[in-house]
């Protein structure tokens, strides 16, 4: 019998021995590493992981599954997506690739087609196919210039109650911040994200007044109880940084919500010493940073008929280094942001290695899309193996670093409760109703 895949143990109690298993994802559990990587048993029982032991040391009675060394990660978390613009692309691709023309094409879209039919069906797609890849918690962006706040934050709520039981679902309200002074517009939007339980997104600007919008922003935010999640200066020009705002108006306005940033590619182009400034003052703010590799690589620095000098990502590496949570995303999935993607964390993780150097060494690069996200978005009991947690894990025939990488995962196993589920992945066809022109 080929070693991969294993044959699962049909029983309420059962041990996967031999495992391999990220340390740094994996909670309550000693062994020695390489590079990063302990063997284990895991006892699973009633769909829970019982118990984490060294390797070879399960009771022999119990059924098992030997894995014979095959790799054991939890279910991921992908903490900045939008699943409200996803597979738009064959309906309303962009033209340019670039981020003018993502925003002109987004908004055509929106306002042509994003219905509730077509927002549900398009986000149930993307739901299944990320469940099928093994994610078990997604925060969406929702773009939420009226009259789409509504509409889709009520989609939402539905289908975050639908798949409760299969990803945890949350969502922020992406708009741009200076319709934050526009009073028949922000505190409709305010009870909206309040009726639905979502937080307060944004997109900020170098506006002259940035500060002022930034403390309504606080304001409103700390008045509400809701956290933030803001897009930042998703841009290479380095005259663009209001990062350092947003952490100045953080510690300003003493928020005591949570507030995460995503992209932050302008920062990458400073000077050191700028660079540094700015750094400082997001530790010292205690805000977390979410890096969508993939999105920046395609969208940044692209002029056509030359080559891009960038890979358009943030200072990763110097922002963790300060003690900056830091995690990465799939951020957009084949709309005009983003061309491509699947939400699969596998192919943003192994993307994210070799953009952003996450390897030599790789000891601790899994957190980025499991245990960090998971704590960034108040979930810490997604993201890691831990006795009690839910045996929610994605099993591969990859043994080392090497394996993992170099291909795609695509033969891997995910069981959620204990049970392997139905890996299948939606047909593009489901989705033929949607890209036809309106009658
Ligand atoms: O990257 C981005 C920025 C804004 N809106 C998106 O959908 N994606």
């Amino acid at each position: 019998m080929p070693a991969y895949p294993p044959r699962l143990p049909v029983a309420d109690r059962f041990v996967l021995t031999n495992a391999t298993l990220p340390a740094v994802s994996v909670d309550g559990f000693a062994a020695p590493a390489r590079e990063g990587l302990v063997s284990a048993d895991l006892m699973i029982s009633s769909g829970r992981i019982e118990a984490i032991l060294p390797a070879g040391t399960a009771p022999a009675e119990l059924p098992q599954a030997d894995l014979n060394r095959s790799m054991v990660w939890p279910c991921f978390v992908d903490m900045h997506t939008h699943l409200d613009k996803g597979h738009i692309w064959e309906r309303r691709p962009n033209p340019t690739g670039d981020f003018p023309g993502a925003l002109d094409a987004v908004r055509t879209d929106r306002e042509a087609r994003w219905n509730a039919d077509d927002v549900r069906a398009r986000m149930a797609f993307s739901l299944k196919t990320a469940y099928a890849h093994g994610t078990s918690l997604i925060r969406t962006h929702l773009d939420s210039l009226a009259p789409q706040h509504r509409i889709s934050f009520e989609v939402f709520a539905d289908l975050r109650e639908e798949w409760k039981d299969r990803i945890a679902l949350q969502a922020a309200a992406l708009f741009p911040l200076d319709m934050i002074t526009d009073e028949a517009y922000f505190p409709d939007l305010i009870d909206t994200i309040v009726t639905h339980g979502g937080l307060i997104g944004g997109l900020t600007q170098m506006w002259p007044d940035l500060d002022q919008r930034l403390d309504l922003l606080f304001r409103a935010a700390s008045d509400n109880g809701l956290d933030i999640d803001l897009h930042v200066d998703e841009t290479q020009d380095k005259e663009v940084l209001t990062l350092k705002a947003i952490a100045e108006a953080k510690l300003r306005n003493r928020f005591e919500g949570t507030v995460t940033v995503g992209h932050c590619c302008s920062l990458a182009r400073q000077d050191e010493d700028v660079a540094k400034q700015t750094i400082d003052k997001v530790a010292e703010a205690g805000i977390a940073v979410v890096s969508l590799p993939m999105c920046n690589m395609y969208l940044q620095d692209r002029h056509h008929g030359f080559t891009p000098r960038y890979r358009g990502v943030t200072l990763f590496h110097e922002l963790a280094a300060a003690g900056v949570a830091t995690a990465v995303s799939s951020d957009n999935t084949r709309d005009p942001f983003y061309a491509y993607g699947d939400l699969d964390a596998v192919e943003v993780f192994r993307e994210a290695v070799r953009i952003i150097h996450l390897d030599h060494p790789l000891d601790t690069s899994a957190r980025v899309v499991t245990r960090t996200p998971a704590d960034i978005l108040g979930r810490p009991d997604k993201g890691r193996i831990a006795a009690g947690l839910p045996a929610d894990l994605v099993l591969f025939s990859a043994r080392s670093w090497s394996e993992f990488l170099s291909r795609p995962q695509a033969d891997r196993i995910v069981m959620r409760n204990g049970m392997g589920i139905d890996r299948s992945l939606p047909d593009y066809r489901d989705l033929d109703p949607l890209m036809r022109d309106p009658d």
